[in-house]
């Protein structure tokens, strides 16, 4: 090696090291800056606009006061809910090349690193830089967990603010459906997601199967509490005139008698939401109603000549399916093939992705919902179903251990294990539509027993009562100010510190 090649490479490890040694005395020795009371800094390496919890968390800090920097990425538009809350700002990561994540999966180990370095980047300089003073709490969602749990175990470290994990879902289970469970990338992103989330101020989870399972595999450190996801107050079944405004707006939905029955389905089109499960029944359920209907080749219809006399008729299917994400083009290329080759008369499926006020809308006037949520960990629930059920809307949910904890199998929804048995609930359902009794009982049994409190047919809550969440909904803030509320606010600071530093900040503000 000859000198100069020498002289580089000291030159270029110098390099590294100051940087490198600048962050680690901050970490271990320098005074800690103090973090403006009351401000929160919410964190998700996703699109802001379709992380729906995150956006809530941020809605309710606002309310109770928090200065609350939402950190993450630009895209859909979060509810005018939010956006018209004075404590909010929005800090938009600049997003990492976009070819990264649709290359196939050997090229994309290769390009991996350069995509997190990117984040690296934009989420430290968004924390550390672009928020003006340190905030009380980060709160952050995971998964993603690479990098950002280990990011904001350094930010926290280094600015002195309290760490929230927010656990939605485990990362490493979701990788391992792109890579397979051997992988040694799973295995190290395991390790990785263990080394980092162990330690917090506080965990909050979607599930007690989560909670049980994560205090116990990995030993959590912090305080750890249960928040199951509820729907927001705008989630309601709509009145006819406002399925009537979406008639006009949208989706087509009439009120007449011999209207086709509208199912929806919500998705992130991800990997653990196998579609060809719902293209399999909805074709199913095609060639069932031209049996029943007596539209279908006297072949097909052995069995049942009888069917249509006894008035068991079957209506016509409009099948909406919104959300956006990368699977989508895939699926529905299916079912328009399925439906023009199949011509098939008594479904229609179409996609959309609505505005987030028209969403509730949609669900408030659909006649039954469907989630095919499969949980890559098994241990978290589908929001669509909090989403429905808010909007008082019967489900028929692909099952899956720890579902129970809020679909219960005949109560609430029915729940199927393949497309065969969703077929046949279906069927069940939609018999003598609009006027089934099946479906009219389900309606009747779900507003009974998980109505949001909010609404007027709701069971009363009960005060003190550990079993009131099955009685009757809380809505979202219902639930965060119960849960949530203690630990940010009345957690820890006696009454004294509130007082001395309101005083502080009052003179400070006339000086
Ligand atoms: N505005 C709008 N939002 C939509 C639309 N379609 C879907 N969404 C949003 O997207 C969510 C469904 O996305 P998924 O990614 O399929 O969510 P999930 O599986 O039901 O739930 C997951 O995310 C939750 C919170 O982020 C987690 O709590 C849960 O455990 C799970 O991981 C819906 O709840 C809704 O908020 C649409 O057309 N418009």
């Amino acid at each position: 090696m000859d000198r100069t090649t020498v002289i580089a490479q000291a030159v270029l490890l110098l390099a590294a090291l100051v940087p490198a040694g600048y962050v680690y005395y901050r970490v271990r020795f320098a005074p800690r800056p103090k973090p403006a009371y009351r401000s929160v800094a919410v964190l998700v390496l996703g699109d802001i606009g379709r992380s729906p919890r995150m956006m809530y968390h941020s809605e309710s800090f606002a309310q109770n006061g928090f200065e609350t920097f939402v950190v993450g990425y630009e895209g859909a538009q979060p509810p005018r809910s939010l956006l018209s809350l004075p404590r909010v700002h929005f800090i938009y990561l600049s997003p990492p090349p976009a070819f990264i994540s649709r290359l196939p999966t050997t090229l994309y180990r290769l390009f991996a690193p350069l995509k997190v370095l990117y984040q690296v980047l934009s989420v430290l300089s968004a924390l550390l830089g672009r928020i003006p003073h340190p905030p009380e709490y980060i709160i952050v969602q995971n998964p993603p967990s690479i990098p950002t749990l280990a990011l904001v175990q350094l930010v926290v470290r280094l600015r002195g603010s309290k760490l929230i994990i927010d656990w939605h879902n485990l990362g490493y289970s979701i990788l391992a459906l792109r890579l397979g469970q051997g992988s040694a990338f799973v295995r190290l992103a395991k390790r990785f997601e263990e080394k980092f989330g162990q330690k917090a101020y506080a965990h909050l989870f979607v599930t007690n199967a989560m909670k049980e399972h994560l205090v116990k595999a990995w030993g959590l450190i912090g305080r750890t509490v249960v928040l199951h996801d509820r729907p927001p107050a705008h989630f309601h079944p709509a009145s006819p005139a406002e399925t009537h405004q979406s008639h006009h707006s949208g989706p087509i939905v009439t009120l007449r008698p011999d209207r086709p029955a509208l199912l929806v389905t919500s998705t992130s089109w991800t990997p653990d939401e196998d579609f060809s499960i719902l293209v399999r029944a909805l074709t199913a359920y095609e060639r069932r109603a031209r049996v029943v209907n007596g539209t279908a080749d006297v072949s097909d219809a052995s069995g049942d000549a009888d069917a249509t006399k006894k008035g068991t008729k079957l209506p016509k299917v409009l099948m909406i399916v919104t959300g956006k994400g990368e699977l989508r083009e895939q699926y529905m290329e299916e079912i328009i093939r399925r439906e023009t080759e199949g011509r098939w008369q008594w479904v229609t499926c179409r996609s959309a992705w609505l505005e987030a006020a028209d969403y509730p809308l949609l669900l408030g006037s659909a006649d039954i919902g469907i989630s095919l949520h499969s949980s890559s960990s098994a241990l978290d629930l589908p929001m669509k179903v909090v989403d429905m059920f808010g909007c008082g809307l019967p489900v028929c949910a692909l099952g899956y251990p720890c579902l129970d904890e809020l679909v219960k199998d005949g109560e609430n929804g029915l729940v199927f294990k393949d497309s065969d048995e969703l077929a046949e609930q279906l069927e069940r359902l939609l018999t003598g539509f609009p006027n089934s009794p099946s479906l009219a009982n389900l309606r009747g049994s779900l507003r009974r027993t998980h109505a949001p409190s909010h609404m007027p047919y709701s069971a009363p809550l009960k005060a003190g009562d550990p079993d009131s969440e099955e009685l009757a909904w809380g809505s979202w803030s219902d639930n965060w100010d119960r849960l949530v509320r203690p630990l940010v606010i009345d957690g820890n600071d006696s009454l004294a510190e509130i007082a001395l530093r309101a005083i502080t900040e009052a003179y400070a503000e006339q000086n």
